[in-house]
């Protein structure tokens, strides 16, 4: 048996070796009968019956799902819920039963129509597709009394290989047993890759239809960082793979070759996401995105709800600093509660510190009152804020206002609270033009890589027909970084950075080279980056920034890194 590579695209730095286990959910429904043979009632009460138990499931695996992985994870099932009750859709169901189907085919039917719909609009409603796919077989499944195929007891060491996996499917995946899985579908940015990386499992997706070819029993080494997956692999590539699936987790800091100090924290959207941080060797957080503790309920958290959650986050990381930014609602994160207005260009329109200085004042308030007490509390010295999407002096002046005034008025009342280390969020151009007026005002700089290169490259995030564009491997994005970074020059500011490209442990050099002192990840590559750290000397990582930030195009800063394109 030779040995095979088939590619796609990487989404854990992951590697594990197993068996292939392929998953086809969906089988196909029979011919329909004629219409007159349909009895109406009987085919809308089948229906009626099946919402209802897809919906028990649902909300069954939205608990189960948030406390194996996590809150935030677990709220794509309420997004399906909302499907399931969408009254467009439903309504489209009935008709199609009035029209002569059965209660299945009317569904097939229908969700596929909405299934296209979503697929044609692309980016962030592309991936929405998955969603109505998942209903939509789910709903097929309960009405045609399919057996559900149980992907939590696979033997162990399989590999899971499917056209697409669901975000119910891959919640199912148990990590101790299962050793990675593959998809004919999907992208960096889909549900099946996010879910790979919260579990920490060796994954690829979009390998396109050349997966087909690899039957189920086959020998496969998964390698989550290239993408490729290597079939029957000799001997040496499975040890080498295995090898390189026992990553080394420091929990120690972690400094440079030649002794620079540099932090390498974990992002966090939930308290959920504390464990596994601490678990690969943050040492610290490096981004709290507060909105997750507003999104999927029906009221927001108050004052002390949400002291306990900043004073948790700071007790896991007793040596180490978190990092909290303030709500950051608008854009592509939505929040049913507030009523946020109908804009045209949402990620241009109002959101983070637009509308916590304009019409969430009041929330902010709330928010700021438990960050000032929370950085009163026995672990609160580690606390800093940053504010999210400032591109004025005005808007940073005013944030930092609002938090003196409030510590003023909790200082009236007898509250005992603290100012905590305060930073912005650099994400826009704006803010990456104007840091040398920003530095004075700050003790620190957090690069929110996904929004500014979506922003300097006029390149939604999340869209993949500009994806190319939006990289952060753009020179222009690079020369950004850059201008921020060179813009603290001589100022008491630190230079973090926060977004995806923070976690990539290929670009590590390139970022100490940039003059970095923090990079924060989702805590799945903290150990790889930690590594590439200490793997790196200053000197010579100064040297390839150089050299890199004289790129003309992408091509050329990946040929200079060494990286595939
Ligand atoms: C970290 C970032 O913020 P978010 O992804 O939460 O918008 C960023 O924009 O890089």
């Amino acid at each position: 048996m030779t040995e095979r590579t088939l590619s796609g695209i990487g989404v854990t730095p992951l590697s594990g070796v197993g068996t292939v286990v392929w998953y086809r959910p969906d089988a196909d429904l029979p011919e329909p009968p004629a219409p007159e043979d349909v009895d109406e009632d009987a085919e809308l009460a089948r229906f009626e019956d099946a919402r209802a138990a897809a919906e028990d499931e649902l909300e069954a695996e939205r608990e189960r799902t948030a406390e194996r992985v996590g809150e935030e994870e677990a709220a794509v099932f309420d997004a399906h819920v909302q499907f399931l009750n969408d009254p467009q859709i439903t309504d489209g169901v009935t008709d199609a039963i009035e029209g002569g189907l059965p209660a299945e085919h009317a569904v097939q039917e229908t969700f596929s129509e909405f299934v296209e719909q979503f697929e044609n609009m692309g980016g962030r409603m592309g991936e929405r597709a998955d969603d109505l796919r998942d209903v939509r077989d789910r709903l097929v499944r309960v009405l045609s009394d399919g057996e559900r195929v149980d992907l939590s007891s696979l033997p162990e060491g399989s590999v899971v290989v499917a056209e697409r996996l669901t975000p119910s499917d891959t919640a199912q995946l148990d990590p101790e047993r299962v050793a990675g899985f593959v998809t004919v579908t999907g992208g960096r940015t889909s549900h099946a890759a996010i879910f790979a990386r919260s579990l920490a499992l060796p994954a690829i997706v979009g390998v396109g239809e050349e997966l087909q070819s690899v039957e189920d029993g086959t020998e496969v080494v998964v390698d989550g960082e290239s993408g490729d997956l290597v079939v029957d692999p000799t001997d040496e590539r499975k040890e080498a793979a295995a090898a390189a699936a026992e990553v080394d987790i420091r929990h120690e800091s972690v400094e440079t070759a030649d002794g620079v100090d540099i932090e390498v924290a974990a992002n966090i959207g939930t308290l959920a996401d504390l464990g596994p941080a601490v678990d690969r060797g943050a040492d610290g957080v490096g981004l709290f995105r507060t909105e997750f503790l507003f999104l999927d309920r029906e009221s927001p958290p108050d004052e002390d709800e949400q002291y306990e959650a900043y004073v948790k986050a700071l007790e896991s990381f007793e040596d180490g600093r978190v990092v909290v930014r303030t709500l950051d609602i608008g854009g592509d994160k939505p929040v049913p509660y507030l009523d946020l207005p109908d804009e045209e260009n949402p990620f241009l329109g109002e959101r983070g510190i637009r509308r916590s200085l304009g019409p969430d004042a009041d929330l902010f308030e709330t928010q700021v009152r438990a960050l000032l007490r929370a950085a009163a509390s026995a672990d609160g010295a580690n606390l800093s804020v940053m504010l999210p999407l400032v591109s004025t002096v005005e808007e940073l002046r005013a944030g930092r206002e609002r938090f003196e005034s409030v510590a003023a008025d909790l200082d009236s009342e007898g509250v005992e609270n603290e100012l905590p280390e305060f930073g912005i969020m650099v994400e826009t151009p704006a803010a990456a033009f104007m840091a040398d007026r920003f530095a004075p005002h700050v003790d620190f700089f957090s690069i929110g890589t996904n929004d500014l290169a979506q922003y300097v490259m006029a390149a939604e995030r999340g869209n993949e027909r500009v994806s190319d564009l939006g990289d952060y491997r753009q020179p222009a994005v690079l020369r950004a970084i850059d201008a921020t970074v060179s813009a603290t020059e001589g100022e008491d500011c630190w230079v973090g950075m926060c977004g995806e490209m923070a976690g990539d442990p290929d670009l590590t050099e390139l970022l100490v080279g940039l003059g970095l002192d923090e990079l924060s990840m989702s805590a799945v590559t903290v150990p790889q980056v930690k590594a590439a750290v200490a793997e790196t000397d200053t000197a010579d990582a100064r040297e390839l920034a150089e050299r890199v930030l004289q790129a003309d195009t992408k091509a050329e800063v990946a040929e200079i890194l060494t990286l595939d394109q």
